[in-house]
């Protein structure tokens, strides 16, 4: 079998109660997994911690710095191109302007809406742990 291709991405939670929103992004036009919507993030490289995956990847992507402050369950999928584990993580945004610098756009979404975007099969589960976790008054740890 294949090696697994290690992933960290990042929900990106911004405001709280009936305020809380979530960032999510919408991947290149061509490559895998083309314009579907995501969370931001992308594959783990050598002698880094899955935290620190997140932290470059918004940085590199979308031009903000975010610190992380939980972590979700993984979850594996096998594409026709391989296994995917994403390793998710709810993260706050710290410094810098959104940018679409390796998306081709941006969106802050309300939890229940993010079941209107065209999210890859992986993340199906992930999609509805965040609206559970976002959807009461449950204060995120900060
Ligand atoms: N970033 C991200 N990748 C996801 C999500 N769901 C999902 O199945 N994937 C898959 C697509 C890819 O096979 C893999 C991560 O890919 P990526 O294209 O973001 O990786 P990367 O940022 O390191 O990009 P690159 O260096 O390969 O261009 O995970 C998601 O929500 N966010
Ligand atoms: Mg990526």
């Amino acid at each position: 079998m294949s090696d697994v291709i290690c992933v960290a991405i990042g929900v990106l939670v911004d405001g709280e109660g009936d305020d809380v929103r979530v960032l999510i992004a919408k991947r290149p036009e061509s490559g895998v997994l083309a314009g579907y919507w995501e969370f931001p993030g992308g594959k783990l490289e050598k002698d880094e911690t899955l935290e620190d995956c997140v932290v470059r990847e918004f940085a590199e992507e979308l031009g903000v710095r975010v610190s992380v402050t939980g972590c979700l369950k993984a979850v594996r999928h096998e594409y026709d191109y391989g296994v995917v584990e994403l390793n998710p993580f709810y993260c706050r945004w710290e410094s810098g302007e959104l940018e679409n610098l390796a998306v081709v756009d941006h969106r802050w979404v309300k939890p229940n809406d993010l079941r209107r975007y065209q999210f890859p099969e992986a993340n199906i589960s992930l999609v509805e742990r965040v609206i559970i976790d976002l959807g009461g008054k449950v204060a995120l740890a900060s």
